[in-house]
C-alpha cells in the first residue's frame, strides 16, 4: 500500500527552526573604541563603584558602551532571533493586522517599512526607509494587544526574555547611571519598573538589503542620524556591520559586533535629567560592508522607556550641582517622559524638507537632531 504524500510545514506549530549569525565581515573598519562592562562583577564587593567608575567617561563623552556576562545564555538570544524572522516572513496582509498606531505616538505592533522618509523627495522620487520593526510592549494588562500565532505560541518565553532584561540587566545599567550621578542608587531604577506603564518593548527588526545599484541612491543610509527617545537602548549583538555613532568630532565610527556583548546607548530622557551631562548619542545605519551587504540584517533590541507620567526635569544630582549644571531649557520639565516619546515616534512620519543636520522640534518648543 503506497503511503499518503503528505506534505509538512516547514515550520510545525510551537517548532522554531533553528537560528544561525551568519559570518562577520572580513573588512576592517573604522570602528568606535568603546569601553566594556564586565557585568558579573556587578555583586563582587566594590564591584558596583567599579563598574560606575568605568562607565563615567562613557556616558557622558560617548553614549554607548558594551556589556558582556550579563546572564542570558546565546540560544536564548537566538530563540529570539528565529521568533523574529518567523514574524517577518509572514505575508504582509497578515502582519498589517498587528499595525502599531503610529500615527498616534504608539509603537506597540508591527511597524510596516517605508514609513519614514530620509531624503526629500526629488523630481518626484520619494526616499523611504527599508527596515520592519515588530514591538512587543510589556506583558501588563494596559498594554495587552493582540498579536500574530507565532508570537502568541512564544508569549511565555518572550515574557521570560523580556523581564530578565527589564527586572535584572536593565536595572544593573539603572543603579550604575544612578552612581555615576551621585544620587541613591534606586533612584533611576525606580521610575522604570516593569509593571510601570511606559512605552518599553522588546523590538524585532529588519532591514531589507538594497542593491548596490539603490544604496548609490540612498547615499548608503538606511535609517538617518537620530538620537534614541526614551532611557536606554540594549541591542543584542548581530554580526551585520551597519550601526555607526557620531563622534565628537563629526566623523563616524563603526559599531564591532563584539562577541558575546550587548550595545548600550543612552537615549534622550536620561539626558533631559541630567542637563545633558549623559549623552543621548546621535547614530545611524547604513549599508554593510561588500561581503554582508546583500543579507538582509535582523535585529534584536530592547527599549527601555520611563513610566509615563515622570517629568523631563534636571534630577538632584550632587555631580550635576558641583558641575554648576542646568537644563538648557526650562520648557522641558514640564514635559511628561511619555507624551516626548510619543511626539518622537510621531515625528518620524514627518516630511523631510532638508538635507544635512537639522533641528527639528517635537514639544513645548524643544527640538531633537537629525542628519541625513
Ligand atoms: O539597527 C541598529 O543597529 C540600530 C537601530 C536603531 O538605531 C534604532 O532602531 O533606533
Ligand atoms: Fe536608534
Amino acid at each position: 500500500m503506497a503511503a499518503a504524500v503528505q506534505s509538512m510545514p516547514s515550520v510545525p506549530n510551537g517548532k522554531l527552526e533553528k537560528y544561525t549569525q551568519v559570518e562577520e565581515s572580513k573588512y576592517e573598519l573604522d570602528w568606535a573604541d568603546l569601553v566594556t562592562l564586565d557585568l558579573s562583577e556587578f555583586d563582587q564587593p566594590g564591584g558596583k563603584q567599579q563598574l560606575a567608575n568605568q562607565l563615567k567617561d562613557a556616558v557622558h563623552n560617548v553614549g554607548f558602551f558594551y556589556i558582556i556576562n550579563f546572564g542570558l545564555p546565546q540560544d536564548e538570544i537566538d530563540r529570539q532571533f528565529a521568533i523574529g524572522k518567523q514574524v517577518f516572513k509572514l505575508p504582509v496582509e497578515e502582519k498589517l493586522k498587528y499595525r502599531a498606531d503610529l500615527e498616534n505616538g504608539n509603537y506597540n505592533g508591527y511597524r510596516p517599512k517605508g514609513m519614514q522618509e530620509l531624503f526629500p523627495e526629488r523630481n518626484g522620487t520619494a526616499f523611504r526607509d527599508n527596515f520592519e520593526m515588530y514591538n512587543i510592549f510589556k506583558y501588563i494588562p494596559e498594554l495587552e494587544r493582540t498579536h500574530p500565532e507565532i508570537i502568541n505560541e512564544h508569549r511565555e518565553e518572550i515574557e521570560r526574555f523580556q523581564r530578565k532584561i527589564a527586572q535584572d540587566i536593565v536595572q544593573k545599567l539603572l543603579v550604575l547611571i544612578a552612581l555615576v550621578l551621585e544620587l541613591p542608587e534606586d533612584h533611576l531604577a525606580n521610575g522604570h519598573q516593569y509593571n510601570d506603564v511606559s512605552d518599553c518593548h522588546l523590538r524585532y527588526m529588519i532591514y531589507r538589503a538594497r542593491s548596490t545599484e539603490e544604496n548609490e541612491r540612498y547615499q548608503n543610509i538606511y535609517s538617518q542620524g537620530h538620537s534614541d527617545f526614551g532611557s536606554l537602548t540594549l541591542l543584542f549583538r548581530q554580526p551585520i556591520a551597519a550601526l555607526q555613532i557620531r563622534s565628537n568630532d563629526g566623523s563616524w565610527k563603526w559599531v564591532k559586533p563584539y562577541p558575546e556583548s550587548i550595545t548600550v546607548n543612552i537615549a534622550d530622557v536620561l539626558q533631559f535629567w541630567s542637563a545633558g551631562y549623559l549623552k543621548s548619542s546621535v547614530h545611524r545605519v547604513v549599508a554593510p560592508p561588500p561581503d554582508q551587504a546583500h543579507i538582509d540584517r535582523l535585529g534584536l533590541l530592547y527599549f527601555l522607556r520611563p513610566a509615563h507620567d515622570l517629568k523631563l526635569k534636571t534630577l538632584d544630582s550632587p555631580l550635576l550641582k558641583r558641575l554648576g549644571l542646568k537644563a538648557e531649557n526650562d520648557a522641558a520639565s514640564g514635559i511628561a517622559a511619555g507624551d516626548w516619546v510619543k511626539a518622537r515616534v510621531k515625528g518620524n512620519l514627518d516630511k523631510v524638507t532638508e538635507e544635512g543636520k537639522k533641528e527639528k522640534v517635537v514639544l513645548n518648543g524643544i527640538s531633537a537632531l537629525y542628519y541625513a
